[in-house]
């Protein structure tokens, strides 16, 4: 595939016409395929040492969420201790990549995180539908960043994706990108609207040539949200597109994730598809609501050899 890519990609965004003939003609996928290869790499299981690395590694790239009407101030306060020490028990326990938030309460979140390591992420752009005018989604970047975010996650427009209006998406996430300065840009395919893997392989092309800094699959608000085989597929293409541009691309998978085993399925999925540079939360990132406290659960009991009560962490 990666032969194949020889266009000057600054002309490929240069106009509709030919951003449809490039991401029309990128191959197909093969889906019987993605999802048997998905389905054979969740059958591997790692153990002890292996294990505990994996899920300290997990813990380290999640991005911890709360994306509810009702969160409150003290609420992202609570979530932003527990992302610098999910352990309060154990200060060897990693902290989280990022807390993700809505727009309004970034400025809540960043001086909660003051000094700390842990990264705000903002969604943006009129998440999750993604449905107002371009000038509302900039300034919706434009006031996240300026209270403190230093991620921004984006969605696309799927109505204009799936009538093949590229250039509208690309103008989009161009504007966006330079709304965000120096903030990172994930943006958001919403994976469970886009019907087919072909089109989260164009969707996936569409958003790195538009200046993604990372592409994520879900809002968590549609569902099927993330899928080991829709990741897979989006681990295919930032790894090509690495090897055709020699520009790094991170994904983040997120929505639907609960579970350490889940999250080891996503990093076994990293390591065999895009590979182990990949495998670092600068560019791979679980964004999940309620999945930190299972990911503590089994550290500790591979720690210690027993689960610890439930009471014992902080709700989710
Ligand atoms: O971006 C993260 C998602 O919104 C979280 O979804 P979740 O609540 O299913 O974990």
């Amino acid at each position: 595939m990666v032969s194949t890519l020889t266009t000057a990609f600054a002309d490929v965004v240069s106009s509709n016409a030919t951003l449809r003939a490039f991401l029309r003609g990128l191959p197909g996928v093969d889906r019987v395929g993605a999802d048997q290869r998905a389905a054979m790499l969740s059958t591997r299981s790692i153990k002890t040492t292996a294990k505990a690395q994996a899920i300290d590694l997990a813990i380290g790239m999640v991005d911890l969420t709360t994306l509810e009407g009702a969160d409150t101030p003290g609420k992202v306060r609570a979530m932003c201790a527990k992302a610098v020490r999910p352990d309060p028990a154990d200060p060897a326990a990693p902290h989280v990549a990022a807390v993700c938030v809505y727009p309004d309460l970034v400025a809540v979140a960043a001086e909660a995180l003051v000094g700390s390591p842990v990264k705000v992420a903002s969604v943006s752009t009129a998440f999750p539908s993604g449905r107002s005018s371009l000038d509302v989604k900039v300034a919706d970047t434009a006031l996240a960043v300026a209270a403190g975010a230093a991620e921004i996650d984006m969605v696309i427009d799927r109505g204009a994706f799936l009538a093949g209006d590229y250039r509208k998406v690309a103008d989009e996430i161009a504007a966006i990108k330079q709304a965000c300065g120096a903030a990172h840009l994930k943006v958001i395919l919403e994976t469970g609207e886009l019907a087919t893997y072909d089109n989260v392989r164009r969707a996936s092309w569409l958003a790195m040539l538009s200046g993604a800094d990372f592409i994520k699959t879900s809002t968590g608000k549609v569902s099927p949200a993330a899928t080991l085989p829709v990741t897979l597929v989006m681990l295919e293409a930032v790894r090509d597109h690495r090897a055709a541009t020699g520009r790094m691309v991170g994904v983040k998978a997120a929505g639907g994730i609960r579970t350490a085993k889940d999250a080891i399925r996503y990093l076994i999925l990293v390591s065999e598809t895009a590979g182990e540079e990949w495998l670092d939360a600068a560019w791979f990132r679980l964004g999940a609501s309620s999945l930190l406290n299972d990911l503590l659960m089994q550290r500790q009991k591979l720690a210690t050899g027993r689960y610890a009560g439930p009471d014992y962490f902080t709700l989710d």
